[in-house]
């Protein structure tokens, strides 16, 4: 009783430390004003992001605003924080699939609202607030995929680096246009696109601001599969399947495969092996551990 409560406070405090670690991607030391980017940001409504968590601890994060191809308004970035903050919370997670509404995923910034925040300070702050939210989404203890249907363009794009995986529809693309808008990527797309494809391919894909098609994506790895669907509802099931060969067992060691891989992205070698070891720990001697040296099951 005593070693199962330590054991759990233990856990509580390695939690916590690691959200701390979470949220200190910008403080007020670079600049960063969270309340006041937050303030500009409710005054560009628009669309929402919903969340709904599904059979089989897998949650659908639809971004939804199909008037403007899901074009993110300050409102859905603000949405999608909170949606982040409820998957960070959410225990029985394994997975996440991001899709558009309308079959379509997301057109990137609200050109409107970038208009009326070109100034470099609010710009920049915008660039943080999302960058903060797209690094916790990516280190969220779920398997995540980005469903590509139709265009995902600009901050479209970078949306979809943030996830593990990207599944695409025939006819869809994936499009860096920052160039053509006198931009880079801000919301963290150039650093992860250049883990996901190299660098030589990421100054291609960004300098050239070339439509990848699912073909391309596949050779270059941007994308894990075409689906054989083109259609919303089939595409998202689809979808669904795909990721179910992963996240099929127990939450807890599902959780814990995608938190030693996230430590060994990011971390120096040393650290990330001594998060493994922690990792590890979590799930040895654990439900599915003991029941697992009960059924001993052959891996033919
Ligand atoms: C982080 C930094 C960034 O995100 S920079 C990149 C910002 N995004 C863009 O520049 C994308 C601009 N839009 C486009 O290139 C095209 O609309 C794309 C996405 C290729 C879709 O083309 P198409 O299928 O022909 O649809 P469409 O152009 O008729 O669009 C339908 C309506 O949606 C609107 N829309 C689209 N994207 C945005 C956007 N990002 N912000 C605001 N509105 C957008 C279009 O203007 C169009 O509206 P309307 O029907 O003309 O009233």
């Amino acid at each position: 009783m005593a070693a199962s409560l330590w054991k759990s406070l233990l856990q509580t405090t390695k939690e916590r430390i690691l959200q701390q670690r979470r949220a200190s991607l910008y403080v007020g030391a670079d600049g960063y004003e969270e309340e006041l980017i937050k303030k500009k940001l409710q005054q560009f409504a628009g669309g929402s992001i919903n969340l709904s968590k599904v059979n089989n601890g897998i949650g659908i994060l639809t971004l939804n605003n199909p008037k403007l191809m899901n074009a993110f308004t300050g409102t859905m970035m603000l949405e999608l924080q909170e949606r982040v903050t409820e998957l960070e919370n959410w225990k029985d997670g394994k997975g996440l699939i991001i899709h558009g509404a309308g079959n379509t995923f997301c057109s990137g910034s609200d050109l409107n609202a970038v208009k009326a925040i070109s100034n470099s300070q609010d710009g920049i702050n915008m660039c943080m607030f999302m960058q903060k939210t797209l690094t916790r989404l990516m280190r969220l203890p779920l398997i995540s995929v980005a469903l590509v249907q139709g265009k995902a363009v600009g901050g479209g794009a970078e949306l979809t680096t943030a996830c593990d995986f990207r599944l695409m529809t025939p006819g869809s693309e994936i499009r860096f246009v920052h160039k053509h808008m006198g931009l880079v990527p801000g919301w963290g797309g150039a650093a992860r696109l250049v883990r996901i494809v190299g660098s030589g391919a990421a100054l291609q894909l960004l300098s050239g601001a070339a439509k990848v098609d699912p073909e391309r994506a596949l050779h270059l790895g941007l994308s894990e599969e075409t689906l054989s669907s083109s259609d919303e509802t089939g595409a998202l099931e689809e979808a669904q399947a795909w990721l179910s060969q992963y996240t099929e067992g127990p939450a807890s060691v599902i959780r814990a495969v995608k938190k030693v891989v996230t430590a060994g992205r990011e971390l120096p070698l040393e650290a990330a092996l001594r998060t493994e070891k922690d990792i590890f720990g979590t799930v040895w001697g654990g439900p599915a551990n003991l029941q697992a040296l009960v059924t001993r099951p052959k891996h033919k």
